[in-house]
């Protein structure tokens, strides 16, 4: 993988008294009531922010919520505060701004071991267009930065980019290495054999990880809205399935390329059929290559889980990227849930398994087995780039270790 993963890291920085401004990604879901209804992100910047406070640094915590067009209430970061607060054991002061006059007060006055949350970093357009002037004033908040954020690490933005060249040193946070190790270490040199499961719902967003997979891994596993583009490929008729005609011939070429590179890639062979895309569709389970005329694949099928399941046994490194099937429908979720499951009682035997974010993360939470893996991505986009073997411009910023 080409991405740089040696960073200098916090352990390094001298924090007494320092002002720290630490880049996170907050962007949780909120509902209607701007209610948390997902607080993982939160959970997972604890350990950086709670190092910093125990070693005596003034926190200043940046992050973006969703994708304001300028100053939108709805995208505030207040709702957090309390939820925070909770994690970390102490008041978290909250601006009404990220630069500027008051917030250069409230940093004056933080004390040691303090955290002051700034306000949504993307109410400046400056922000996403990584403007040099703003990353300044950002950077002339504080002694050092670190950078937590691994769910905003692919965009180059002012608080993740451009602000390291102006505020030194530029370290990861805890919650960035760990994701590095797995998502590039683990990957990069993994114990084998070595197997990659991608789901999801097209062939097209995943062209780029399957390649880049087939350099590395043993076994490939495939299933998800996606397979019905390898099946027609292939000559079998897929019924109303999703399908990309004009990726025909690249699903060809990636089953090519799997056999000239000895990758041993396995399409489900029976899959779950629906007569609608819906909750309460007529649903029955047939041969891959027998898709009847009006259904259309939703998930795989019992054989295809069990050769699965059996196929992982022997690993000792999984990564998995997309779900099985279309598993909000409870009915279809079977081929996805079966996957978590045996990924779950392989991480229990010493095998390492690694959910790369996304769709699949939200799977294996919905079966409450996400305690169970070896890691489980904060982030989508970026761990697909990671995956991709993409250079990461929140990563490329810091200091070298
Ligand atoms: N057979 C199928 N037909 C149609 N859609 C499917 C099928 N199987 C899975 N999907 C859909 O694919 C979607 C997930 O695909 P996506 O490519 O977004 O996955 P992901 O990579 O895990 O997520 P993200 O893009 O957020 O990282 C789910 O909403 C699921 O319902
Ligand atoms: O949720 C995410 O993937 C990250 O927070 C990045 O958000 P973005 O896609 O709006 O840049």
């Amino acid at each position: 993988m080409a991405t740089k993963r040696s960073v200098s890291t916090l352990k390094e920085a001298d924090l007494k008294g320092k002002r720290v401004f630490v880049r996170v990604d907050l962007n949780v879901p909120l509902d209607e009531n701007l209610k948390i209804t997902d607080d993982t992100r939160i959970r997972a910047a604890v350990p950086t922010i709670k190092y910093l406070m125990d070693h005596g640094a003034r926190v200043i915590l940046s992050s973006h919520l969703g994708r304001p067009k300028g100053v939108t209430p709805k995208y505030s970061l207040k709702p957090l505060v309390p939820r925070l607060s909770e994690l970390l054991g102490v008041n978290v002061e909250m601006a009404n701004d990220c630069i500027g006059e008051e917030v250069e007060k409230m940093v004056a006055t933080l004390p040691d071991g303090g955290v002051l949350l700034l306000e949504n970093v993307r109410f400046y357009k400056e922000e996403e267009k990584n403007d040099p002037a703003f990353a300044k004033k950002l950077a002339s908040l504080a002694d050092l930065y670190v950078n937590d954020a691994f769910g905003t690490a692919h965009r180059a933005h002012a608080s993740t980019e451009g602000v390291a060249k102006f505020l030194k040193p530029a370290v990861a946070g805890f919650l960035m290495q760990k994701e590095l190790d797995y998502l590039v270490g683990a990957v990069a040199s993994p114990k084998r054999p070595f197997a990659a499961i991608v789901g999801g719902s097209k062939v097209s967003t995943k062209i780029g990880v399957m390649e880049s997979l087939l350099e590395n891994v043993d076994i490939l596993l495939l299933g998800g809205g996606m397979i019905f583009t390898f099946y027609k490929a292939q000559g079998y008729s897929v019924g109303s399935s999703l399908v990309e005609e004009d990726k025909l011939d690249l699903a060809t070429a990636l089953l090519e390329k799997a056999k000239s590179k000895g990758v041993s890639l396995l399409l489900p062979t029976d899959v779950v059929v629906a007569d609608k895309f819906a909750a309460d569709a007529d649903s029955k389970v047939v041969p891959a290559s027998g898709i009847p005329d009006g259904w259309m694949g939703l998930d795989i099928g019992p054989d295809s889980i069990k050769t699965f399941c059996e196929t992982l046994e022997s690993t000792k490194t999984i990564i998995w990227n997309g779900p099985m099937g279309v598993f909000e429908f409870e009915k279809f979720a079977v081929g996805t849930e079966e996957i978590a499951k045996k990924l779950a009682d392989l991480s229990g035997k010493g095998v390492t398994t690694i959910i790369g974010g996304g769709d699949s993360v939200a799977a294996v939470e919905k079966v409450g087995l996400a305690d169970k893996m070896s890691h489980i991505s904060t982030g989508g986009g970026a761990s697909l780039e990671l995956l991709e073997g993409k250079s990461l411009p929140g990563v490329l910023a810091l200091d070298d270790a």
